[in-house]
């Protein structure tokens, strides 16, 4: 589903790359954390993901489609099948609940009979269903993150990318945010999360790639925030047992490279 091929990425004006020479596989359907310090390249890797930076070297490909070959006007293409999660929510402050997750339907042209039955569908699968009418500011943290899932996954993407999600809430709310993102993850989403989090990625243990310095120094299945030598991980293995896939929402490789034009 997604694949680096010997990628380097040196933003301009820096001297050492963000990220240095990154080849690895992320199968359809995973659930992976991108962990390491401040600095290390994570959030570099989810930007190359949805073209919003070129690399610099190498290649990133998204469903068999190298990204650096993508004509611009396929890239919103692109990105509709890609749902994007901050640790801000960067919802509409002037818009309502509904409204939020109405909008990313209505900027892809969806008509309103579709969004009206949609969007309480997709409040209620991150469970907020009642809350369509609130404004941002009167839910909490966690509401609001909530939200911002329901709108990156309101047109069913194949790819979630969440950065840091869980940064701004409390342990708890943490846990059920990603229980959530996990639910959506069940039922075919690939989803790759850059976090922070420790107890989060202890509590999971699912796929863990660790970045220092731009670089892979770990990738496991199943792994823990810092290697724990007292718990074996399983290394990432090079081809998935069939039992390990998901059912994609939906194929939409062509639909890449066709576009709609
Ligand atoms: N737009 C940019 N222009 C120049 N340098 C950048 C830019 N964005 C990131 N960098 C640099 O690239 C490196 C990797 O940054 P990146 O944001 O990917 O790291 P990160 O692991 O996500 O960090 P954090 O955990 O703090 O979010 C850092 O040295 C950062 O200063």
């Amino acid at each position: 589903m997604i694949r680096f091929e010997n990628v380097t990425k040196t933003y301009p004006r820096s001297t050492r790359p963000a990220l240095d020479d990154v080849s690895l596989e992320v199968e359809r359907g995973q659930f992976v954390f991108v962990v390491g310090p401040s600095g290390s390249g994570k959030s570099t890797m989810l930007r190359l993901v949805i073209r919003e930076e070129p690399t610099t070297s190498g290649s990133v490909l998204v469903a068999g489609h190298d990204l650096g070959l993508l004509a611009p006007r396929k890239v919103p293409r692109l990105r509709r099948q890609i749902g994007t999660v901050f640790q801000d929510f960067r919802l509409l402050p002037n818009k309502t609940v509904g409204q939020n997750v109405a909008f990313a339907l209505q900027v892809l042209g969806k008509p309103n009979r579709v969004i009206k039955h949609v969007v309480p569908e997709t409040l209620e699968l991150v469970g907020l269903e009642g809350k369509g009418r609130r404004m941002p500011h009167e839910l909490s943290g966690g509401e609001q993150q909530r939200v911002a899932i329901a709108r990156a996954v309101v047109n069913k993407p194949a790819i979630l990318l969440a950065d840091e999600p869980t940064g701004n809430l409390d342990p708890v709310t943490s846990l059920d945010i990603v229980r959530l993102l996990a639910s959506i993850n069940a039922n075919g989403t690939t989803v790759l999360m850059a976090t922070h989090d420790n107890v989060i990625v202890d509590e999971f243990r699912r796929r863990v790639i660790e970045l220092a310095d731009g670089k892979v120094m770990r990738d496991e299945a199943q792994g823990s925030y810092v290697p724990r030598p007292d718990v074996p991980a399983r290394p990432v293995p090079t081809e998935l047992d069939e039992n390990d896939l998901w059912t994609p929402p939906e194929t939409w490789a062509d639909d890449v490279v066709r576009g709609e034009d």
